[in-house]
Order: structure tokens, then C-alpha cells, then sequence
């Protein structure tokens, strides 16, 4: 009963554009959170026909139940998974379920539509390019690939092989899966498969993770007994991919700032097996960088709060609601967070990632935070990989449903610039430049010129003090040597 009230209660605010619905259904505290996203999501996306069917069975007057309850329920007994709680509520639904089941029927041939997804409005209705299949994670704490794939052949699933291109996933259907393209422990099956209820999942054998959502510890590649920040990290399913990764040896710290959240992460951290995390219900803007229990951190990987304008179901909500002053203060917030993981006084790399589309929010973050630390610079990510951020910012990566199969996501990783000695600050000229010719470019030895390209014209970083000093004592140096 309380899922459906909540359901409710979010589906009237989400209607009267108070507010999204993952942040309204993230704010709720409810227990099961994804069941009440999902009923949520899908309940609206249904809403005209669900009014409809409402109105011509008459079902308000007859049941006194008000609009919004009555939508979710409706929902649920024709098109959800059918009324499977909700006490009271269950037995009238059942009492009124031929009645609402013939004027559904009645819509469907009004509309010449024999599928339900058929009676949604367009924006809402899936084309090839909108489906993202179903990824499954191997937890490699507890299983090994083979493993899962051998369970699942004894299961009647027909195993593929690895991917070879983008377009072998559109292929899959029914019992058939293939690994992936790009992540060795990355399986992938037809979108409609489930496996919530499966042993593999209860047991953590497997994770169900978005192969986008994959990218930010995959890439970030901790080394195993290192020490690493997840700082934004609930529910964790990156920190056990970290804690995979590091095969559980070394120091993985934890932060979150909803304690509600945390608690369900320690739950799937336990389920999955990691042992060398330390979680903590800290905000990560006051954790001090200088303390000497980060002092051997050297990789931080950032996942904050964002406007989830790349989660496939919020997409056309989102992009009703998101107006400018939320994202200007998400922008804002994770820039600070950015610029807070650069201040550990150990740290080499750094990634960022969203699932938000917005430029704001991720190529606008990151050019703000290499301006701000000159110290950092980009890495240039997965060099095949098909879709790249915005320019000049093509190190980073961008994923969609349209070229990766994927929810909209973004991932940047910056990394600690080598220190340089003066020696290797020499510049390394085969012509002199004559005396007067100040605007020649002066190549250092050190950085090549991809990295030149990617530091100093991709990240319009201003020019830094300490380098303009640098170049005015090679100059000195030259004209000594040319004297
Ligand atoms: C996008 S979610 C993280 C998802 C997570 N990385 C995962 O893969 O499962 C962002 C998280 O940041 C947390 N958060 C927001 N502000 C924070 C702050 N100042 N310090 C720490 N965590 C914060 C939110 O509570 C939320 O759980």
C-alpha cells in the first residue's frame, strides 16, 4: 500500500511540474527505490490513456479513489505487473478489472493498436536507437566470466561470442547474450531480459549496471593495494567495481551525504563482497584533503549529483523541467566537488562522469576546472571508443543510445602533469629564433603533441605564471648560447 501511495503522491507533484521524479522519488526516503522510480516512470508515460480508461469506466465516482491513486493502480492491474499488494486497494481493483480491462481494449481498437507501448504518446515510443539492452556486470569478487557464462548455457542461454561491432546488440533476442564490445566483464543481452529475480543477482555473482555507468572505474583502473575516493558513491555499484578491480586489497574510502542511500550500499557492498571499503556519511566537501588518512590516495573517482537528463526514461521530463538556475547550481556544485578531489596532496588521476547530456554540467565543468588547476590535464579516453565530448574537449567520452546502446553519460579523467625538471624545460629547436621573433613557438621536450594539443589549445587553460617565467629563463639560455 505504501508504494502506490508514494507512487501517487510523486505522480501528482511530477504532473503539476513540481519537481522531477528522480529527485522527488530519491527525496521520498522510500525503501525500495527503484520499484517506486520505475512505477512512477511508467505510470506517466501512461497517463492519458490510464485518464481515459478512468473516466469512461467511471472509476473515481464508483471507488471514491482520488485521480492519481487511481492512475498507479490502474497502471499496475492492466499494464504493470498486476496488483500484487496493496490490501484493500487489491480487492477493489480486482472487483472493477473486466470493466477497466474492456475499456482498454476499447482504446486499443479506436487506435487500430494491438500493443499497449503502441497507445503511447510519440515522444515516449521506442525506436531501434531508444533501446538500450540489458548489461550485466561479472562481479569478479565472487565469480569468474566463464563461470557466469556456463551457468547461464546450462540455462538454455545461447552464448555469441564477444561483439565485433555496435550492431551485433541489435541482434540480440530471446535467450542469446554476447560480451561486450569494450569491457571485458560486461555481458549483454536483449533488453526485455530480467534478471532481478535471478540466483546470479541475489547472490552478487552479477551486477545489473548500465555499460556507461561501467566506464568511470573501468577507465580510472585503481592499481590493486592502492588506496582510492569514491566521493559521491551511493548506492556503490562503481565502488564494487573499484573494489573488483583492486581485487579487494588496499583502502577504497566511500562518501556520501544521504545516510538513507549509504545504508542500502553497505547492503549491496556486503552482497557483493567487498571488504576494503571504509564507508563514510561525510559530505566530500569538508573531508580534508590534508589529512594523513588520504595522504597515499592517488586516484578519485567523482560521480556527483547531476541533472540525470541521460537517463532514457527522464528524458523528455527532464528536458521540460531542467531550467537554467538548476543547472547553473548542479554546474556549480560540481565544479567545487572537481576542484576539491584535485587538493589531495597524492592524488595522479581523477575521473568525472555524469549521466547528464547537458554541456553545462560536464564539458563546461571540466574546461572550468583545468583553468582553475593548471596542474592538471586531460587524458585522452578509449581512442575508438564512438562518441567523444564536445569540442574541444574530444579526450573526454559522451555516450547515448543512438551510438553507444546506452543511457546519455559523460566521463572525463584528469591526471597530474608530470613534474618537470629544468633540464627538461630546454627547448628543443633545430632553428634558432632570431632575436626579436617572441611569438615562435618554443616546443619543451617532455610533452609531445598530442599533449600539447590536448593541455594547451583543447583546454584554453590561460597561461600560467610559473611556465611564462620558465619560457623567459630558456630564452635567456638561448641567447647565451647563441652569444
Ligand atoms: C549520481 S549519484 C552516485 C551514484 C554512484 N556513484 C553509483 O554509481 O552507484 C550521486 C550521489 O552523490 C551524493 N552526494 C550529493 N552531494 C554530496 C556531497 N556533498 N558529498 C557526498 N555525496 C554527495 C548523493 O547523495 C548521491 O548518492
Amino acid at each position: 500500500m505504501a508504494l502506490y501511495m508514494k507512487a501517487a503522491e510523486i505522480l501528482e507533484k511530477v504532473e503539476q511540474k513540481k519537481g522531477a521524479v528522480k529527485t522527488l522519488v530519491y527525496d521520498s526516503k522510500f525503501q525500495n527505490i527503484k520499484q517506486l522510480f520505475a512505477l512512477v516512470c511508467e505510470t506517466q508515460k501512461y497517463s492519458s490513456v490510464l485518464q481515459e480508461i478512468i473516466e469512461s469506466t467511471k472509476l473515481l465516482k464508483e471507488t471514491k479513489l482520488r485521480i492519481h491513486l487511481a492512475k498507479v493502480l490502474v497502471y499496475d492491474l492492466l499494464i504493470g505487473h498486476g496488483v500484487k499488494c496493496g490490501g484493500a486497494w487489491k480487492t477493489m481493483m480486482l472487483k472493477h478489472r473486466s470493466r477497466l480491462q474492456a475499456a482498454l481494449a476499447r482504446i486499443k481498437v479506436k487506435r487500430k493498436v494491438s500493443r499497449n507501448q503502441d497507445l503511447l504518446p510519440s515522444s515516449f515510443q521506442q525506436t531501434q536507437d531508444d533501446v538500450i539492452p540489458r548489461y550485466v556486470r561479472v562481479n569478479t569478487l565472487k565469480t569468474t566470466l566463464e563461470d557466469v557464462i556456463d551457468y547461464l548455457k546450462r540455462e538454455g542461454f545461447s552464448y555469441q561470442g564477444t561483439a565485433s561491432r555496435l550492431e551485433d546488440l541489435d541482434c540480440l533476442s530471446g535467450k542469446t547474450f554476447l560480451r561486450d564490445l569494450h569491457l571485458q566483464d560486461l555481458l549483454v543481452f536483449s533488453a526485455k531480459t530480467d534478471f532481478h529475480d535471478h540466483f546470479l543477482y541475489k547472490a552478487g555473482h552479477i551486477i545489473l549496471q548500465d555499460k556507461a555507468s561501467c566506464l568511470p572505474a573501468f577507465l580510472l583502473n585503481p592499481q590493486v593495494g592502492s588506496h582510492v575516493i569514491d566521493a559521491c558513491a551511493a548506492p556503490g555499484n562503481k565502488t564494487s567495481h573499484l573494489a573488483a578491480i583492486m581485487k579487494n586489497k588496499g583502502k577504497l574510502f566511500a562518501f556520501d551525504l544521504d545516510a538513507k542511500r549509504l545504508s542500502t550500499m553497505s547492503t549491496l557492498l556486503l552482497r557483493a563482497g567487498v571488504t576494503c571499503h571504509q564507508l563514510a556519511n561525510q559530505d566530500f566537501l569538508k573531508v580534508d584533503p590534508q589529512s594523513s588518512e588520504y595522504k597515499e590516495v592517488e586516484s578519485i573517482l567523482l560521480d556527483p549529483s547531476c541533472s540525470g537528463s541521460g537517463m532514457v526514461c527522464l528524458r523528455d521530463e527532464v528536458s521540460e523541467q531542467q531550467d537554467e538556475g538548476r543547472l547553473q547550481a548542479l554546474a556549480t556544485f560540481q565544479l567545487r566537488c572537481l576542484n576539491h578531489a584535485l587538493q589531495f596532496p597524492q592524488v595522479q588521476r581523477v575521473v568525472y562522469s555524469t549521466c547528464s547530456i547537458h554541456a553545462q554540467e560536464n564539458e563546461e565543468v571540466v574546461s572550468a576546472c583545468l583553468q582553475q588547476n593548471p596542474g592538471f590535464r586531460l587524458v585522452h579516453l578509449l581512442p575508438n571508443w564512438p562518441e567523444r565530448g564536445h569540442e574541444p574537449l574530444s579526450q573526454c567520452l559522451r555516450a547515448s543510445t543512438a551510438k553507444t546502446r546506452t543511457h546519455g553519460f559523460f566521463v572525463a579523467m584528469l591526471e597530474r602533469r608530470p613534474p618537470q625538471t629544468d633540464e627538461e624545460n630546454l627547448p628543443v629547436i633545430t632553428t634558432l629564433p632570431s632575436v626579436g621573433e617572441e611569438k615562435q613557438e618554443i616546443h619543451q621536450s617532455g610533452a609531445s603533441d598530442e599533449e600539447q594539443e590536448n593541455t594547451e589549445t583543447a583546454n584554453e587553460q590561460p597561461t600560467n605564471p610559473s611556465s611564462k617565467k620558465k619560457r623567459r629563463r630558456n630564452r635567456k639560455k638561448l641567447k647565451k648560447q647563441e652569444s
